[in-house]
């Protein structure tokens, strides 16, 4: 291919050679090559002496360098001392053999201008640098062709030329053969494959092509970069995987922060009022301007109207003529004041690392298990769990609300005050609390005490009567609570039972973290049982006083021990220890008097029994029945509140029965078997049915054991190394100490019954 171009009329050195041979060079265009110096080189050696015999020929107008003009003489060369010159003086060095070996149209030119101007030793001329050019480029070309060419055609017939015609064509192709030059040089260059940054900077517009070059090689076709992915193939037993194209990831959306309750009852009631547009408050001018403190006054929000006229008597509102105030509760603090303290959540003080209790499973949530919920369902009180209160939103529910009262908690059906106004949904608070979630809100952590074995500690301040954290686990019947004990929890060593409401128990072996709260003769809080939503539920609040981050949150269990011998030491270490996790001092009573209170209650219990089945209680009791009782209708708040402690005395008038009874059976089978089994009923929870609503608040829970006699003592045994985690180990091999007593009473349980501490004083 190479050499079919070659012999072409339009080949590169044909297009070189030819159009130029009768052109004077254009020197200032051209660069100055090597092969120009070695064809001078050539020629000037033979014509030195020649060209200071010849006058140098007269100048065409245009500025040219006329080398052959010039004789020079190196002295260095002369003297023979030329090898001990720089390299750059040196003639013979390799740059010079170098140049000599490239091709230049400066080396045809020069030959033109050295005046041998004969169309045949032009050709001879042109035809041995040609073949030197070849040679250098170690090129299979034959120079035959060039003769042959348009431009050589044209150059024989050129002679016969006017003289006129030939200086124009001249003139033409000086700068035609500047370019063609330029353009071979960069072609030859390419081939030769050597383009250093030198070479490429002499020749016309070498900018434009190396930021062309640059633009193209920043091209993935040029650089062959594929930008196609390497796919690898497969093959799994004679068939070709075909790859599955990655998944693109699901953008998990972020969940918009749930609106508190508050804020949602305001948007509604902005609805409400601007007919389903947003208001828009403007700031006209000022820190608070728009905001008219007559409307926009908030100081009193969650207090009682009492409250209000009191601090509208301390703080009354005076517009300021001046500056506005600060914001409205500002207006009050900067009048009244109060005492600088440090907020107690800047930090937290509590010791990380704590020992971790074995890992249980956890429900925030009661849960029905087995036919505990239609034994639920078809109780008697079923229906009687609703209050509905009558506080008017200018209050709020305050102390005074029915639902408080009777621990009842406000919902949207029962609450007369309104969400807004409402300070009376403890629960409806801590769910959220605990929905937003984090150890700061839930507030509570277990902890490894000293000698009580896991306990509970908060980790955040509560301040007094705040909702802490719900007791929750299973709802279990009598029947399966037995069989729990005699087969799953045999090998227990701590049992997390407590009898819940209408027989029922809840069981924490799957429950919440309230199940470690210990006891303690001087609890920081209580376990109260309100009824939310219609359906009881416990939770431990905090007491009288505000519970700090890192203090132990302890109740009273109120344990009862149904027998002197069976207690267990209480290691609370606070001043008013009882020394024991049974009743406070004045209730306990000798277990001969236990015993003879519980044949009392039974027999009294059986013979109202007797005389109800046999229709005998209308003549003997009369209005002492409370059936028979007639009531006073009451109207307003007394009559709810009356009506809905009357369902509560029947619902606790129908347990007594039940229990009494029960006590009566387990008392008569021990007084049989002489083995102390001593089933007790809480007084402390019937009572607070009975109550009157103002004392039903007080509907706290206390602690139950029951146990036999031989396993009293194992109790307390354990109790005494209650430090070791032994204090549980009293065996479960069956529940036959429980309140039914219709088995051997070989284990013991501890139960929570709901009871009053009210009462116990
Ligand atoms: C419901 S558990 C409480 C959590 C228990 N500390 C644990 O490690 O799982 C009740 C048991 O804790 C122990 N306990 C609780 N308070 C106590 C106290 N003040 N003194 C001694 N033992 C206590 C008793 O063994 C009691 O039977």
């Amino acid at each position: 291919m190479e050499m079919a171009r070659a012999s072409s009329s339009d080949s590169i050195l044909s297009a070189i050679t030819v159009d130029d041979l009768n052109a004077p060079p254009s020197f200032s265009s051209t660069p100055p090559t090597s092969i120009g110096d070695s064809a001078s080189i050539s020629s000037t050696s033979l014509q030195l002496d020649d060209t200071s015999a010849t006058p140098a020929e007269p100048s065409t107008g245009r500025s040219r360098r006329v080398r052959t003009s010039v004789g020079t003489y190196n002295v260095k060369v002369l003297s023979g001392t030329a090898i001990h010159a720089p390299r750059k003086f040196r003639k013979d060095n390799d740059d010079t053999e170098a140049r000599r070996r490239t091709i230049s149209g400066d080396t045809l030119i020069g030959a033109l201008a050295s005046g041998n101007t004969s169309t045949e030793s032009v050709q001879k001329e042109a035809s041995r640098l040609v073949r030197d050019g070849i040679e250098a480029l170690d090129l299979q070309w034959s120079v035959k062709g060039l003769y042959k060419s348009k431009s050589q055609t044209e150059l024989s017939g050129g002679a016969e030329k006017s003289a006129k015609q030939i200086e124009l064509e001249r003139r033409r192709s000086t700068r035609s053969a500047g370019e063609k030059i330029e353009s071979f040089t960069k072609k030859l260059t390419g081939v030769l494959g050597k383009r250093s940054r030198k070479q490429e900077d002499t020749v016309a517009g070498p900018k434009k092509a190396k930021r062309e070059l640059r633009n193209l090689a920043d091209t993935p076709e040029f650089a062959k970069i594929d930008t196609k992915p390497v796919v690898h193939e497969v093959w799994s037993k004679g068939k070709l995987v075909v790859a599955e194209p990655p998944r693109k990831k699901k953008k998990v959306e972020a969940p918009e922060p749930e609106k508190t309750r508050v804020e949602e009852a305001k948007s509604i009631e902005k609805k409400k009022k601007f007919g389903g547009k947003r208001a828009k408050t403007w700031l006209k001018k000022g820190l608070y301007a728009g905001q008219d403190p007559q409307v926009n006054r908030d100081w009193f929000k969650d207090d009682s109207l009492d409250m209000r006229k009191k601090m509208e008597d301390i703080a009354p509102y005076k517009p300021n003529g001046f500056m506005p105030l600060p914001m409205w509760h500002g207006q009050r603090l900067l009048q009244t004041g109060r005492d600088f303290k440090l907020p107690f959540d800047v930090c937290n003080p509590l010791p990380h690392g704590q020992p971790k209790p074995n890992e249980w499973q956890k429900t925030s949530r009661n849960r029905f298990v087995g036919n505990a919920g239609t034994l639920w369902r078809t109780s008697s009180l079923f229906d009687s769990f609703s209050s509905k209160c009558v506080c008017k939103p200018e209050n709020g529910c305050d102390d005074n609300c029915q639902n408080r009262v009777m621990l009842y908690e406000c919902d949207n059906e029962n609450c007369g005050a309104g969400i807004e106004r409402c300070t009376n949904r403890a629960f409806a608070d801590l769910q959220e609390r605990r929905k937003l979630g984090g150890p700061y809100r839930i507030g509570v952590e277990v902890i490894k005490t000293e000698d009580r074995g896991y306990g509970v500690r908060s980790n955040r301040c509560f301040g007094p009567h705040q909702i802490i954290v719900e007791y929750t686990g299973e709802i279990i019947t009598e029947e399966e609570c037995d069989r729990r004990m005699n087969e799953d929890y045999k090998d227990n060593d701590c049992y997390y039972l407590m009898s819940f409401d209408q027989s029922m128990i809840i069981d924490a072996t799957k429950g919440s973290i309230a199940r470690f709260i210990n006891h303690s003769c001087m609890p920081n809080c209580r376990m109260v049982k309100w009824i939310v939503g219609g359906k009881p539920r416990m939770a431990l609040f905090a007491g009288d006083n505000p519970i700090m981050s890192g203090e132990e949150l302890t109740y009273d269990y109120n344990f009862d021990p149904f027998s002197a011998k069976n207690v267990q030491e209480c290691r609370c270490g606070s001043d008013n220890c009882r020394g024991v996790l049974g009743p406070k001092p004045k209730d306990v009573k000798p277990a001969k008097e236990i015993v003879k209170e519980a044949i009392k209650a039974g027999v009294k219990a059986s013979k109202r029994k007797f005389k109800e089945l046999f229709g005998m209680d209308e003549e003997d009791d009369g209005d002492r029945s409370p059936k028979k009782r007639k009531m006073k209708e009451a109207k307003g708040v007394k009559r709810s509140a009356s009506s809905a402690s009357m369902k509560l005395v029947s619902g606790a008038a129908e347990t007594i029965k039940k229990t009494v009874s029960s006590s009566l059976l387990n008392v008569r089978r021990t007084t049989g078997t002489k083995r102390v089994i001593k089933k007790t009923i809480k007084a402390s929870a019937l009572q607070a049915y009975g109550k009157s609503q103002k004392n039903a608040s007080s509907r706290n829970s206390s602690l139950t054991i029951v146990a036999t006699e031989s396993n009293s003592l194992s109790t307390k045994g354990n109790a005494s190394s209650l430090g070791k985690q032994s204090v549980r180990k009293y065996k479960a091999k069956g529940i036959r100490g429980n309140h039914k007593g219709s088995r051997d009473a070989s284990a013991g349980t501890i139960r929570v019954v709901a009871g009053s501490e009210d009462d116990e004083e």
